[in-house]
C-alpha cells in the first residue's frame, strides 16, 4: 500500500438465519429482513424438515447461502455437492476439519458441476463458534481454539476453499495470516444486551465490522426479536456506522 494510503474500511454484510422449520415462517422472516440482508440464509433445521424443493421455494430469486456444513469422506461429500447443484446454491458450507482430501474433493466438485460465474463459493467451518478452549480440549485437541482455526483456516484455503466461516475472534488472526483475499463469514454475533444462548466466542455487529468481516450472520437475534424488520435494520445500521 502506498505510504500515506489509509485502507477504506472492509463493508461486512448482513445475512439473517433463517432457522425454523416451517416454510410460512421462513417466507415470513426472509421478506420482514430483505431490506438488510441480500443473502436468503438456510440450513440444516430447514432442510431436513422441508427438503431442497422447498429450499430452492424460499431462496426464490434471491442468492442462497445453502449452511449442511458437509463432513465425510472425500467421495461423499464430492457426490453431496453434485445432489446440491439443482438448488443452485451462491454459498455452500463444509468442516475443514474434514481434511484436506474432503476439500478438494469439494472444489473438485463444485468446478466440475458447476458453469463459470454460477459456482458457488465455497466456505470451510474452521471451530464452531459453540465451542471454548475446554470444549475443544475435550474433543482430543490439544491447541487452543485461535490455533486451531488459524491451522484449520490455512489448510482449507491451500486446498481450495474460498473462504472461512469462524467467530469474530479471529477475523484478524486469519487476515494476518491469510491475507484480505479469503471471504469471512462471521456468525457467534449478539448485539448488546441480547441472549447468548448456546454461542460461546462472541462479539457485537460493530466490532464483527471493525475487526474484519465480510459477512456475519445473525440467527436468534433477530428471528426470536419480537420486530425481526427492526431488529435487523438496527443490526444492519450499526454496519455502516
Ligand atoms: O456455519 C454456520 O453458519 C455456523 C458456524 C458456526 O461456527 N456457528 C454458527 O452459529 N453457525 C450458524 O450461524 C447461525 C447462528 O445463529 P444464532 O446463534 O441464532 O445467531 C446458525 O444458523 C448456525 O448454524
Amino acid at each position: 500500500m502506498p505510504a500515506g494510503h489509509t485502507r477504506q474500511p472492509r463493508q461486512t454484510r448482513l445475512i439473517v438465519s433463517l432457522d425454523t422449520k416451517d416454510s410460512g415462517q421462513a417466507i415470513a422472516w426472509r421478506d420482514a429482513t430483505a431490506h438488510a440482508s441480500p443473502m436468503v440464509k438456510l440450513g440444516l433445521e430447514f432442510t431436513y424438515a422441508q427438503g431442497l424443493e422447498a429450499v430452492r421455494e424460499v431462496a426464490g430469486t434471491r442468492p442462497l447461502f445453502l449452511d449442511l456444513k458437509l463432513h465425510d469422506i472425500p467421495n461423499t461429500v464430492a457426490s453431496a455437492i453434485g445432489s446440491l447443484a439443482r438448488v443452485r446454491p451462491a454459498m455452500l458450507t463444509i468442516h475443514a476439519s474434514g481434511g484436506r482430501a474432503m476439500v478438494a474433493a469439494a472444489r473438485r466438485a463444485i468446478d466440475e458441476t458447476f458453469a463459470e460465474g454460477e459456482r458457488p463459493l465455497l466456505l470451510a467451518v474452521t471451530v464452531l463458534t459453540s465451542l471454548d478452549d475446554d470444549a475443544l480440549h475435550e474433543t482430543g485437541v490439544e491447541s487452543d481454539v485461535a490455533d486451531q482455526v488459524v491451522r484449520l483456516g490455512r489448510l482449507a484455503v491451500s486446498a481450495g476453499a474460498d473462504g472461512l466461516i469462524c467467530s469474530p475472534h479471529e477475523i484478524r488472526l486469519l487476515r494476518a495470516a491469510l491475507g484480505d483475499e479469503p471471504v469471512l463469514v462471521v456468525p457467534g454475533i449478539r448485539p448488546a444486551g441480547s441472549a447468548v444462548g448456546d454461542q460461546k466466542r462472541i462479539m457485537t455487529p460493530a466490532q464483527a465490522h471493525a475487526a474484519g468481516a465480510d459477512w456475519i450472520v445473525v440467527g436468534r437475534p433477530i428471528t426470536r426479536a419480537p420486530d425481526p424488520a427492526a431488529a435487523a435494520a438496527a443490526i444492519a445500521a450499526e454496519l455502516s456506522a
